[in-house]
C-alpha cells in the first residue's frame, strides 16, 4: 500500500518557483531519493513533506490521510520521523540517555524530560541501540564517538519515534565513503524489516545509486525524471541537467559524458 502520496505540490518564494507541480509516491519499506542540482527545490519539497513549509498548492497524503496542513508535531505523531543531528547540548549525555530523551519526549512526558532520563526507558533505548549496532557504546558520552557512530545514534533517536516514514536530509554529509555505505545499508535493512518508507536528499551519487530503490530528479522546481537508479543513470534529460548545467556543483560519479 502507498505510504506517502505527494500530489501537485507547488511553492514559490517571491518570483522564484521553488517547486512546480511535484508529484510522487513512496511505498512502505522503500528507499526513495530526491536529487537535483543546487537550488533545484529538494529542500523545499522535503520540508513540505515534513511540515516545515506550507505548500501554495497541492496535497500530501500519509496512509491516505491528508496531512497538507498538519504541523510538524502532528506529523510526528502520525508517523513522520526525521533524522536530526545530535544537538550540541546533548553531547555530554551518554548515547543511551540521548535515545532515552527521544523516548520520553515521544510519550510527551515533557515535564520529566530532564530529571531522571538516566533511568527512564533504558531497556527500550538499549534495544534501539542494538538495532543500529551501538549497544556496546550505550554508556559512552556522545562527545567521545566517531562521527559515523554519531550518525547511527541519530538514526536510533529517529527510530524512537516509531516512524512509518523517515525523512533524511543529506544523511551522509561529512562522512567518509565506507561509513556512508554502512549507514545507508543499515538504514535500508531497518526500513525493509520494519516497512518504513525512507525519503532522502543526497548529493553523493554513489549513495544515491547504491542505496535508493527509486530516484526523483528535480531541476528548477520540476520533476524531470523518476525511476530506478539505472533508468536515471541512462536518462538523457538527467545527464544533460547534471553535465550541462552550470549550476551543478558536482557531477555524479559514474555518469561520464560519453
Ligand atoms: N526561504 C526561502 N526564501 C526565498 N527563496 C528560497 C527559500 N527557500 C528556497 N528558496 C529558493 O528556492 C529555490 C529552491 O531552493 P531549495 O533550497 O529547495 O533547493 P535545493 O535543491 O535543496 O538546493 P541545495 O542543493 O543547494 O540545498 C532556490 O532558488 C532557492 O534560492
Amino acid at each position: 500500500m502507498t505510504l506517502l502520496s505527494v500530489q501537485h505540490l507547488g511553492k514559490s518564494f517571491g518570483g522564484v518557483a521553488a517547486a512546480r507541480d511535484v508529484s510522487f509516491t513512496l511505498q512502505r519499506g522503500e528507499m526513495l531519493a530526491i536529487i537535483g542540482p543546487n537550488g533545484a527545490g529538494k529542500s523545499t519539497v522535503f520540508n513540505m513533506v515534513g511540515g516545515q513549509l506550507r505548500p501554495d498548492r497541492g496535497t500530501v497524503l500519509l496512509d491516505g490521510r491528508n496531512i497538507t496542513a498538519a504541523s510538524p508535531q502532528m506529523r510526528f505523531r502520525l508517523g513522520v520521523g526525521r533524522t536530526f543531528q545530535v544537538a550540541q547540548t546533548f553531547l555530554s549525555m551518554s548515547v543511551a540517555e540521548n535515545v532515552q530523551m527521544a523516548l520520553v519526549s515521544r510519550r510527551r512526558e515533557s515535564g520529566a524530560l530532564w530529571s531522571p532520563a538516566r533511568s527512564r526507558c533504558r531497556d527500550e533505548a538499549v534495544t534501539l541501540l542494538e538495532r543500529v549496532g551501538m549497544a556496546d557504546a550505550a554508556d559512552h558520552p556522545c562527545s567521545a564517538l566517531a562521527y559515523g557512530d554519531v550518525k547511527r545514534v541519530e538514526l536510533a533517536i529517529a527510530l524512537a519515534g516509531h516512524p512509518k516514514l523517515l525523512l533524511m536530509d543529506e544523511p551522509t554529509a561529512g562522512m567518509a565513503a565506507r561509513e556512508r555505505a554502512d549507514l545507508m545499508d543499515l538504514t535500508a535493512s531497518i526500513a525493509d524489516a520494519e516497512g518504513i518508507g525512507v525519503l532522502f536528499t543526497e548529493h553523493d551519487m554513489d549513495v544515491v545509486f547504491g542505496h535508493a530503490e527509486r530516484v526523483i530528479v528535480l531541476v528548477r522546481g520540476q520533476t524531470i525524471a523518476t525511476g530506478s537508479p539505472e533508468d536515471i543513470r541512462q536518462d538523457p534529460d538527467v545527464r544533460r541537467a547534471y553535465l550541462g548545467d552550470e549550476h551543478a556543483l558536482e557531477k555524479p560519479k559514474g555518469m561520464d559524458s560519453a
